[in-house]
């Protein structure tokens, strides 16, 4: 089996508003897949039925080739969740609290005991683990939250906006945790944090107007939207002026950045020539000269606009 997750032709409306007009997804095993949409999207809503607390309207979901059934918990048994803010009892310790989820799934204590030890120690929470929860910070109960929904070894793990209330540190973090993790187990990052995604992603599917607009790896998405770019890195203010003057008169699709130049055209071999004679003419040698490979941001970008 190479898909933990597969949603097929999955709808769902609230009222009149119809959220999800049949998506389809498939989550590849071991991939870290970034489920990405504008707030509002349907990512909750599609992360509430991979779960079976939500009823769909029509379409099927399968993890680990078993049916999801609404109000059923048999597949979750194959899940671990993570929310975006994690709420604890307050006056328990880590310790206390990993115990009690681990007794809630009928763990043996002895098993259960070295595991909870291994997963605190493994989301950096060994040192404060008798630490009262309300003490806290978010990020803290955002790493105990990790180590709670891999207590029972889950096939998935399903992560909803996992950074949103996290500072950069915070947000590293949890990214970092997420990359080790992947050897064992598969990983949805449901986020509209596209840098978060382009750190630990290697799939993505962007959900737009209730349809997934985009989907594949990471890699090849941004090549195929990449292909006709090219960037150049000026060591002076003045060269890229001097090379702006003379290639304004032929392009028209020049972005520049700071001391960067992005050039953009349908004829790239053409492009690729008349910039080396240029730059040869204009006696300038650039710091960098190369294809861009686009940010995530701009694959996004094309396929919202
Ligand atoms: N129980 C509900 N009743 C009515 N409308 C709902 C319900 N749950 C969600 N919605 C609506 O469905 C749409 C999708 O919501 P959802 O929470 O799935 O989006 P999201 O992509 O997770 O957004 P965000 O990034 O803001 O969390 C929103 O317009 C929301 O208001």
């Amino acid at each position: 089996m190479s898909d933990i997750l597969e949603i097929q032709h999955l709808k769902k409306s609230f009222g009149t508003q119809q959220v999800l007009k049949g998506i389809d997804l498939h989550v590849p095993q071991h991939s870290i897949y970034g489920f990405i949409g504008q707030n509002g999207a349907g990512k909750t809503t599609t992360m509430k039925m991979i779960l079976g607390l939500l009823k769909s309207d029509e379409g099927s979901i399968y993890v680990c080739g078993e049916k999801v059934s609404f109000g059923e918990t048999k597949t979750n048994a194959y899940i671990g969740y993570l929310s975006d803010v994690p709420e604890y009892y307050g006056f328990m310790n880590a310790t206390e609290y990993m115990k009690l989820c681990a007794d809630i799934s009928h763990m043996e204590t002895s098993a259960s005991k070295l595991r909870i030890q291994e997963l605190l120690k493994m989301v950096g929470l060994d040192a404060y683990k008798k630490k009262k929860l309300k003490g806290y910070s978010r990020g803290m109960k955002q790493r105990l939250g990790i180590a709670q929904a891999l207590l029972n070894e889950p096939k998935l793990l399903i992560c909803d906006e996992p950074t949103s209330a996290l500072d950069p540190i915070g947000r590293k973090e949890i990214l970092d945790i997420l990359l080790q993790v992947k050897e064992k187990t598969t990983i949805i990052l449901s986020t509209h944090i596209l840098s978060d995604v382009e750190r630990i992603c290697d799939h993505i599917a962007i959900l737009k107007d209730g349809v997934i607009a985009l989907h594949g790896e990471l890699n090849e998405l941004r090549q195929a939207y990449g292909k006709n770019t090219f960037m150049i890195h000026f060591q002076k203010t003045d060269d890229l002026q001097r090379m702006y003057k003379t290639l304004s008169t032929i392009h028209d699709q020049i972005h520049i950045e700071e001391n960067q130049m992005i050039i953009q055209s349908d004829t790239p071999e053409v492009l690729e020539k008349q910039l080396m004679e240029k730059l040869l003419e204009q006696n300038i040698m650039p710091l960098n000269f190369a294809w861009q490979q686009p940010s995530l941001e701009h694959v996004f970008m094309e396929v919202v606009q």
